[in-house]
């Protein structure tokens, strides 16, 4: 059941109407649903059944404190790569014995807090990264637990600035090396192995790439339990894709099971998932309000009070995403507009060539912006960045107020 639909032509989140929230809080905004994140986080967890898990939300998809409070409340577990992150789900009630460390240039300082902080794992890099782990704990007086991040070179068919599984990406260990890399952090004393973790891309619709990634990875920890370094969990990363368009990933449950059923023969080898995406996209629309319409030479513009610095995948990605009426029973012609915001680029589209019927003072919604809408937002433009409302049934909550006039130069000081 979609958390987000039409009730007597009104786009309604749950049970509010979206016009309500924005007449509210004003707009732009980002409105969640609780009832969606919790129903896609379940379906994860579920459709592993009684193989033993881990869900670890990929918190760069979304880290609002509300939004983690929520998943903490469920007992999940979080995939980070950063301090930042890290001091958000503590923040959120998160539990930090299910924190996996991922990224490829953590600071001595973030090494540290994550071993005072006592999380499950570093996923890790490269081995200067293992050097450094294995200092700062030597330090500390602390083992730190370490899964190696394979880069299994397995293509992940998806758009090449979000592919991360091949020889030519920055992330992860090559697979030829793995074995070696493994032997080097057996013999240091301050690390403990416990994990093979690997994230091949994001916003992947096959399940064949995961699958192929997940044989390769289980070829590995054959041949290191052949050298007597055991292997305790294994991470198959995040990467679900969801339905912008016309996309048609597998659903949680298919490719989660496509996964289980290769360990079959493994019940005793603990899986942990990172999704990001496929929880939080389709549980966040971005609401704005149509400032002008615009008749170009070529085209019309709507202008609306969104921007790239609110909303940056169309921008960056050419990333087509949904944009509707809020209010369908408003009477209006239907044109083609270029959907644009106010910033001074002119790459500051939300949307090309839609065919919607609006006028000016009208709402619009974004759909699936709940994943890396608002985690990458900035201030371009001197804009203050959105406020963001979670819905849970009829209530709402402000999870973060919009931004102010004087947050724009917090921080910044006027020289004598
Ligand atoms: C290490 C790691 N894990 C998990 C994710 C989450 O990916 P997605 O949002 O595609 O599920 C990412 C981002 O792609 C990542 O880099
Ligand atoms: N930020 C990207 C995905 C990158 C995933 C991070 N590893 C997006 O909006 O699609």
């Amino acid at each position: 059941m979609d958390f987000f639909q039409y009730k007597h032509q009104q786009l309604f989140a749950e049970q509010v109407a979206v016009s309500d929230i924005a007449r509210q809080y004003g707009t732009p905004c980002y409105v969640y649903s609780r009832s969606t994140i919790e129903r896609h986080w379940h379906a994860f967890d579920q459709a592993v059944g009684s193989h033993p898990h881990l869900i670890c939300y990929a918190v760069k998809a979304n880290s609002n404190i509300g939004v983690l409070s929520v998943l903490a409340k469920l007992g999940s577990g979080f995939d980070i790569v950063s301090g930042g992150e890290l001091a958000r789900v503590l923040e959120a009630g998160g539990d930090p014995g299910k924190v996996v460390f991922s990224g490829v240039g953590k600071t001595e300082g973030e090494i540290a807090f994550a071993l005072e902080q006592g999380i499950k794992c570093f996923n890790v890099e490269s081995p200067s990264e293992l050097h450094r782990i294995n200092k700062v704990a030597g330090e500390l007086g602390r083992q730190a637990p370490v899964s190696l991040r394979v880069n299994p070179d397995v293509d992940a068919k998806t758009h090449p600035y979000i592919s991360t599984g091949l020889k030519a990406n920055k992330f992860g260990i090559e697979r030829e090396q793995a074995i070696a890399v493994y032997r080097q952090a057996a013999a240091m004393p301050n690390l403990k192995i416990v994990g093979m973790d690997c994230h091949i891309g994001s916003q992947l619709t096959q399940t064949e790439p995961f699958v192929d990634a997940l044989d390769r990875l289980l070829e590995l920890v054959d041949e290191l339990s052949g050298l007597g370094i055991e292997i305790e969990h294994l991470d198959v990363g995040g990467g679900l894709g969801v339905t912008y368009k016309n996309e048609t990933p597998p659903d949680p449950d298919t490719y989660v099971q496509a996964i289980v059923q290769r360990m079959q023969d493994r019940p005793n080898l603990p899986l942990i998932f990172e999704p990001g995406r496929a929880i939080m996209a389709n549980a966040g629309i971005l609401v704005s309000k149509v400032e002008f319409l615009k008749q170009g030479a070529e085209k019309n513009f709507a202008l609306v009070d969104a921007a790239m610095n609110d909303l940056i995948r169309p921008a960056l990605y050419s990333a087509w995403m949904d944009i509707v009426e809020v209010d369908r029973s408003l009477v209006r012609d239907r044109h083609e507009y270029d959907v644009v915001g106010p910033v001074c680029e002119t790459g500051d589209f939300l949307g090309k060539d839609r065919e919607l019927a609006i006028a000016e003072g009208d709402l619009i919604a974004v759909r699936s912006a709940g994943a890396y809408g608002f985690t990458m937002a900035s201030n371009y433009n001197s804009r203050c960045r959105p406020a963001e409302i979670l819905v849970d049934g009829d209530k709402l909550h402000l999870v973060r107020e919009r931004e102010k006039l004087k947050d724009l130069w917090k921080g910044e000081h006027k020289v004598p």
